[in-house]
């Protein structure tokens, strides 16, 4: 994590960042602002158009899976010797996870020197008519700068949001594009049927340049082909990843999804391969085993907040109950149920990873009655499943909320209660050291209207199952700590209330072991992620 508080050179380097957050509306035509060709003004500026045209890129558009797909393309390259430039979105704790050199988030002495080039350049160069760059559109601007200038030899790319107007899509001749899961997300901006999103996606399509895309629905199939074939473009559908080429090992990020987001990394990466002269390395086909670096690359990937496990540590184990946080920051319907598949599993899995993780160093006894003893003390102890939620307002609980239910239900999995919290404000994601003192005068209206929602669906679902077989007392919130006390669910102030709830409870609990599925925004993912990784 970064060094330094207020004032140090790093926070005066966000606070420039923050000052390009707008609220401007999209209709404001005052000056040339959101045009999309200002990009190339802007790349001008910073003298960046001839080391694009040579940056050796692949682009990624998509619903869902845009990141990890990049992630594991980024992993799969590096892997096989090359010199690695990721650039992906949204960050979690700090800016620069968003820039990785081989495979690491950029240092803050180089994040600092490329970013106050980009920032006085374009203060200096900019003007009424062509205003300093939005914030996302400075972040690409900068990636380009930091991978120019690292001279890396593959420049991966995820489109911020849809594609065709995307800051990304300034790059004119990639190697080979991808698309991944289609689905709905973001309808407030890109339109409202599958078919539009597939058009607003299929904009990162370049001609004659191949491009590669997951299985998707017929509606949104039919569009990328056709804008495919508009282009001269090569667009093929690459299944889901066959789990038996990983010789036995498991994909470094988690969830049945991640087969499908595997699998169309392999094929960005083979044809990079191909197309930049490697072919030594690379993959041609279904039926042969995948190369070594491919294997070692998919198995050691790594993505923060998407199906990440983290216990508190500030929890004492041995003394007191457990408290264990799963942290996946889904959003959309479609991810909503693979999250809440995800956590019903992982879950069950738990008990046996907790032993294997916390056998000790000098194994005097035998492994066996070690494992036992701990399976048995670990038996002894009740789990208690909380979920802790957020999301946007433009998304609609009515249809997440329900998804995430049912899903867990058919595993057999129920929430003892769900804690409703505010998001902690924009300024802070960028200023990202330490979390803003605790605001008396926040609105709650939207926790409370996600509440309602709550308590509407376990009322509706009472009945039938022993809702709370695992524990048996009822978990009480103090209304002194919360501001709504619901009977299946509470809503907090803030964030760091609910946590020390958590906590509290964990402590006044001793033989429950509390298992919190943090969902429904990357935002609140992050805010949980920098209390509990401190
Ligand atoms: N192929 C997929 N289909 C459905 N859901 C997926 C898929 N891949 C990932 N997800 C879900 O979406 C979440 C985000 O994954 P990822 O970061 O790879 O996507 P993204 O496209 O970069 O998302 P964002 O819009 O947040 O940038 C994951 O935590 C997971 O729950
Ligand atoms: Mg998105
Ligand atoms: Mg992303």
């Amino acid at each position: 994590m970064a060094e330094g508080g207020k004032g140090s050179p790093y926070e005066e380097a966000l606070d420039a960042l923050s000052s390009l957050i707008t609220k401007r509306s999209r209709a404001d035509k005052s000056n040339k602002g959101d045009r999309f060709d200002v990009l190339f003004d802007y790349l001008k500026m910073l003298d960046l158009e001839d080391a694009i045209s040579q940056m050796k890129i692949i682009h990624v558009a998509g619903t869902k899976g845009k990141g990890s797909t990049c992630t594991f393309a980024e992993s799969i390259l590096r892997n096989c010797g090359f010199h690695t430039g990721l650039f992906t979105s949204p960050h979690l704790i700090d800016v620069r996870e968003r820039f990785r050199l081989d495979g690491v988030d950029i240092c803050e002495e180089k994040f600092l020197a490329y970013f106050w080039y980009c920032f006085d350049r374009l203060k200096e160069k900019t003007n009424e008519d062509i205003p300093m760059p939005t914030y996302f559109r400075f972040l690409a601007l900068l990636a380009f700068k930091i991978f120019a200038a690292e001279q890396v030899d593959v420049a991966i790319l995820e489109v911020g949001l849809g594609g065709k107007f995307d800051a990304t899509n300034v790059v004119q001749a990639p190697v080979v594009c991808g698309i991944s899961s289609l689905g709905y997300d973001h309808m407030e901006i890109l339109g409202n049927t599958l078919g539009e999103i597939a058009g607003e996606k299929a904009g990162i399509f370049k001609h004659g340049v191949p491009a590669f895309t997951v299985p998707q629905p017929d509606e949104a199939m039919s569009v990328l082909e056709e804008k495919a074939s508009q282009l001269d473009v090569h667009l093929q559908v690459v299944p889901p990843l066959d789990d038996n080429l990983l010789n036995g090992q498991k994909l470094g990020l988690v969830g049945d999804h991640q087969y499908l987001n595997a699998g169309l990394a392999v094929a960005l990466c083979s044809t990079w391969l191909q197309k930049t002269g490697h072919s030594e390395v690379s993959y041609l086909g279904q039926t042969n085993p995948l190369p070594e670096q491919f294997i070692e690359g998919l198995t050691t990937a790594s993505l923060q907040g998407r199906a990440q496990i983290v216990s508190d540590p500030y929890i004492d184990t041995e003394r007191t109950g457990d408290l264990v946080f799963y942290f996946d920051g889904a959003h959309s319907p479609e991810s909503m149920e693979v999250c809440a598949k995800w956590f019903s599993l992982a879950i069950k899995e738990d008990s046996q990873q907790q032993i294997l993780n916390y056998q000790p160093q000098d194994n005097s006894q035998s492994s066996h009655e070690w494992v036992q003893r701990h399976l048995d003390k670990t038996a002894e102890k009740n789990s208690a499943q909380i979920l802790l939620f957020n999301c946007m307002t433009v998304r609609d609980p009515n249809v997440l909320l329900p998804r995430l239910l049912k899903t867990c239900a058919i595993h057999g999995v129920h929430f003892k209660k769900a804690l409703f919290v505010p998001n902690v404000s924009v300024y802070y994601k960028v200023g990202s050291h330490s979390l803003p003192p605790t605001d008396s005068q926040v609105d709650l209206s939207w926790q409370f209207t996600l509440q309602r929602v709550w308590e509407n669906l376990m009322q509706t679902n009472k009945g039938g199952e022993d809702k709370s077989a695992d524990v048996d007392e009822d978990l009480k919130v103090d209304t002194a700590i919360c501001v709504r006390n619901g009977e299946n669910s509470a809503v907090f102030d803030s964030l760091q209330l609910a946590i020390k709830w958590l906590r509290d409870s964990v402590q006044q609990n001793k033989s429950i072991r509390f298992q919190v599925l943090v969902t429904g925004s990357l935002h609140l993912v992050g805010d949980v992620l920098r209390i509990v990784k401190k």
